[in-house]
């Protein structure tokens, strides 16, 4: 059933595929499954893949915001999502990512899903990394950094600046104390992260340096 949707959401040939692996798709489900968030947010729509399967894996009560800027696929997610019958858990916003996460009282999410724009990865990780309570769990994808991103921003026509984005993202969640994180290599790899549950030493900055938390 999901494979058919997803199927025929991108079957008129105008939207090159850009959803998560199935393997990753999976490792989602089980990460929504043991973080169990009351609260989740998608960074980057598409058709509702990740979507569907981050809903899948929340626990009784817990909702999902998926942020999407262009209507079009708002819509797709959206159908994809009732025809699924999930609509009670998941909200398709259109709207800019970064402008939604500003706004978003601090550390009142439980997991945060990046898959929008590559090229402000690092400033999603500021935002999120604000919004998430601690023990919240942080979650980028193609943090490997080898996909296409031809497609997905003409400003960026040879992916150039997402692929540096990614690696500043890396780097920076590596030298962030109070981040613990991991790279899972389903797909195009996914950097999961947990926000400190305790006292958080430092924070990340848009350039990648770690500054202290005053
Ligand atoms: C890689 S796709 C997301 C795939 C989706 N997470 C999945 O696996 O099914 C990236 C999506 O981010 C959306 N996007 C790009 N820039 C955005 C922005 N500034 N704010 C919100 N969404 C954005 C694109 O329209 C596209 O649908």
């Amino acid at each position: 059933m999901l494979d058919q949707i997803l199927r025929r959401s991108l079957l008129d040939g105008r939207r090159a595929p850009m959803q998560v692996s199935d393997e990753c798709a999976r490792t989602l489900q089980l990460l929504t499954c043991l973080q169990k968030p009351q609260v989740a947010i998608e960074l980057g729509g598409f058709v509702g893949y990740s979507a569907i399967h981050i809903a899948r894996g929340l626990p009784p009560g817990g909702r999902l915001t998926c942020v999407e800027l262009d209507s079009e696929l708002a819509e797709v997610t959206r159908k994809n999502v009732d025809i699924l019958g999930l609509t009670d858990l998941v909200e398709v916003v259109c709207r800019d990512a970064l402008n939604f996460l500003q706004s978003i009282p601090s550390e009142s999410v439980d997991m945060v899903f990046i898959d929008a724009d590559k090229r402000r990865y690092l400033q999603y990780l500021r935002e999120s990394f604000r919004v998430l309570r601690r023990g919240g769990l942080l979650i980028a994808d193609d943090a490997c950094a080898d996909g296409d991103y031809s497609s997905e921003c003409i400003a960026d026509p040879d992916g150039s600046e997402a692929r540096s984005a990614i690696h500043s993202y890396n780097v920076s969640v590596a030298r962030t104390k109070s981040l613990c994180s991991s790279l899972i290599s389903s797909g195009h790899g996914l950097m999961v992260s947990i926000k400190a549950p305790r006292t958080a030493a430092a924070l990340p900055t848009v350039d990648g340096s770690v500054e202290p938390i005053r």
